[in-house]
């Protein structure tokens, strides 16, 4: 049976979804498109599909099944909220929302519906990389994780939508987000340094070092430039008690010639987590033809949304920020466990504990 998807906000990464899911990934067909642009969301709707004026149009829609939110952050809270009282799978970009309050709003409105139907799209935990890396630090044979070494650089981001909050409430959950799934814990702490401006980003605050305080001690410390010029460059390096494990550069091809020795790096997020995008939505497709969703849910974006909230505090203050979550909720007790996966060579990777 083909999923039947609609599709609200059809930009840059609305517009990727929609070739994902019409031409690379089967189960699914994107049969609805709406946009606060409509000229656009005509111009990318795939042939055959219904383009609506609004988005509670499209997710009240009888015909979408299933919904997929490429809007812009502050919209996605109504969506969400709708495709929740429509009883509809939704797969929502990050970040979630950009305040705790609205999170807690979508919370409770999925808890009080009683089943999963939201995964956020942190599409890290989907890389092949970040994976194997979490497989080696849950396999305990370096010991326990001490520091994680997080950089995230952006080439560009887009002038006059991307502000200045957006590097800590847009970018930064990336990294939150990851740090929490690695570790397998909670942020606690936020703390925020701003160097020397960059003049690339003329009205932004751009580069910022934030330093996250995990529950178990662990420091995470992450490197956010949003226009370093010569690519989407994503690094990851964690340091254990008997050794480190980090991410390798991508792609890994190597070229020599004239020039020298060098590998390329891609342009933006597209190049660098295009298999990650494609396992994401082929486990949406999965979990929402069951009517549910699996995978980094509303109790994840909450977490980021803290995390976010207490940069942004940091930041003015110049103090470490605490974060205080609210009790988890039942319906999300199984978000932070490890995925199946192998090492390079194909074999599974067992814990510690498991081999015990
Ligand atoms: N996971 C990732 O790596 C990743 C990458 C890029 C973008 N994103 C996220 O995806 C979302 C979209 O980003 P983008 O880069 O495609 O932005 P974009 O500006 O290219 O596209 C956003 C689209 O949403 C539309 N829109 C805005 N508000 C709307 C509303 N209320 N109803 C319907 N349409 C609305 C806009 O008109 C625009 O066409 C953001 O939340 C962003 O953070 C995630
Ligand atoms: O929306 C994008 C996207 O989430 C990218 O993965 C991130 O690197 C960018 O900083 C952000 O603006």
């Amino acid at each position: 049976m083909t999923l039947k998807v609609g599709v609200i906000g059809t930009g840059m990464i609305g517009q990727d979804h929609i070739r994902r899911l019409t031409q690379v990934l089967s189960g699914a067909e994107v049969i609805a498109v709406s946009d606060i642009d409509g000229a656009r969301a005509a111009a990318v709707a795939p042939e055959g599909a219904a383009v609506f004026a609004t988005a509670g149009d499209l997710i009240r829609s009888e015909t979408v099944e299933a919904v997929v939110i490429c809007s812009w952050g502050p919209a996605h809270e109504e969506q969400l909220l709708d495709c929740i009282a429509a009883g509809k799978p939704v797969f929502c970009e990050k970040p979630l929302v950009t305040t705790a309050a609205a999170a807690l709003r979508v919370m409770e409105a999925e808890v009080a519906f009683g089943r999963r139907l939201v995964q956020v799209g942190f599409m890290r935990r989907f890389d092949a990389d970040y994976r194997r890396l979490k497989a080696t630090l849950d396999s305990g044979t370096l010991g326990a994780p001490l520091m994680f070494h997080s950089t995230h650089r952006n080439a560009a981001v887009p002038e006059g939508l991307y502000t200045s909050d957006m590097p800590l409430n847009d970018t930064l959950v990336h990294d939150a987000d990851i740090s929490r799934w690695l570790l397998n814990d909670e942020v606690r702490g936020v703390e925020v340094r701003v160097p020397r401006r960059s003049r690339r980003g003329t009205e932004l605050r751009d580069p910022v070092v934030v330093l996250l305080h995990m529950g178990s001690g662990v420091l995470v410390d992450v490197e956010i430039s949003v226009n370093i010029a010569y690519g989407y460059d994503i690094r990851g390096e964690v340091s254990c008690e008997e050794g480190t494990a980090s991410l390798p550069l991508r792609p890994a091809t190597v070229i020599r010639d004239i020039h020298g020795v060098r590998q390329l790096v891609p342009a933006d997020w597209r190049g660098r987590f295009i298999e990650a995008y494609d396992q994401e939505f082929r486990e949406w497709i999965g979990a929402a033809a069951r009517g549910t969703a699996t995978g980094p849910s509303t109790w994840d974006g909450y977490a980021a949304t803290l995390v976010a909230d207490a940069a942004l505090k940091a930041v003015e203050s110049g103090e470490l920020q605490p974060v205080r979550m609210r009790d988890r909720p039942s319906l999300y007790s199984t978000t932070l466990e490890a995925p199946p996966v192998t090492d390079v060579s194909g074999h599974a990777l067992r814990s510690r504990r498991q081999q015990s």
